[in-house]
């Protein structure tokens, strides 16, 4: 079932009376509990694209769809954007605020505490934890939501090496665990081929490619099949308009 129909959506910026085309006819259809990841070189829209389906930027022309529709949609920048003044726990349960069930807000932020593995760190403020956990908590507060769609925009874009790496590998575990449809933007093409079931390759405001990742979790970034797959994604970019 598609959670998300975007039908030949553009958008144009004014930049000093010059028009900037940031996207140009995208059509795109998302399926529920879909790992989608959008990979492309600087500048071609990926961002654009993920701020006009979380309706913080307005399009130019087009038709999105979301089902239901009145989606929920969960967001993670690539900076966590805790509040200071709270605890992980509590920045968690900023999602749920309005929730007038006090024991389903407990047993949601435990969940998730558990499953991001923040337990140990549920007091703690953002001053005290690591950029991995604090990203973690950002991914926390988005799933306590409980969204239909997840838009992710380089989250893992600030952090070093290796807890990237980790993280990436939580995330696939978190992805099958919580069943959640995520829209994912990288423009790491290792990590578009290491998360996503689907890749979507954006070039100069439009889509010019798109792949299936039929490999399993934990992908091997060493595997042939994944070293063809990024091969494919690579040219693509390359060939980009
Ligand atoms: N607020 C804005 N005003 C004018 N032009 C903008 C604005 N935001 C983005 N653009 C332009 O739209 C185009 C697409 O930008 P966008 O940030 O979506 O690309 P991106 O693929 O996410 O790039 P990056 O990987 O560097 O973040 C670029 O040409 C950019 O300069």
């Amino acid at each position: 079932m598609a959670v998300l129909t975007l039908n030949n959506v553009s958008k144009t910026y004014l930049l000093e009376n010059r028009q900037v085309s940031a996207l140009t006819n995208i059509n795109l259809t998302v399926d529920s509990g879909q790992f989608v990841t959008f990979v492309g070189r600087s500048g071609c829209g990926k961002t654009t694209l993920l701020r006009i389906i979380a309706g913080l930027e307005q399009k130019t022309c087009g038709q999105i769809t979301f089902q239901p529709t009145e989606a929920k949609i969960g967001l993670v920048f690539q900076e966590p954007r805790l509040m200071p003044w709270l605890t992980v726990e509590n920045n968690m349960a900023f999602a749920l605020q309005q929730e007038p069930d006090r024991e389903y807000v407990k047993a949601t932020v435990d969940h998730y505490l558990k499953l991001l593995r923040l337990e140990d760190f549920r007091h703690a403020y953002p001053s005290e934890i690591s950029g991995g956990m604090a990203q973690r908590t950002a991914l926390g507060r988005a799933l306590c939501y409980n969204p239909d769609i997840i838009l992710m925009d380089e989250p893992l874009g600030a952090l070093d090496a290796f807890t990237r790496a980790t993280l990436q590998k939580e995330l696939t575990q978190i992805f099958q665990e919580a069943h959640k449809t995520i829209l994912f933007v990288t423009h790491d093409v290792d990590e578009a081929v290491l998360l996503g079931e689907r890749i979507v390759v954006m070039g100069g405001g439009q889509i010019c490619n798109e792949l299936a990742v039929p490999l399993t979790y934990p992908r091997i970034a060493a595997s042939k099949e994944f070293y063809n797959i990024r091969s494919q994604v690579l040219a693509a970019i390359m060939e980009e308009p």
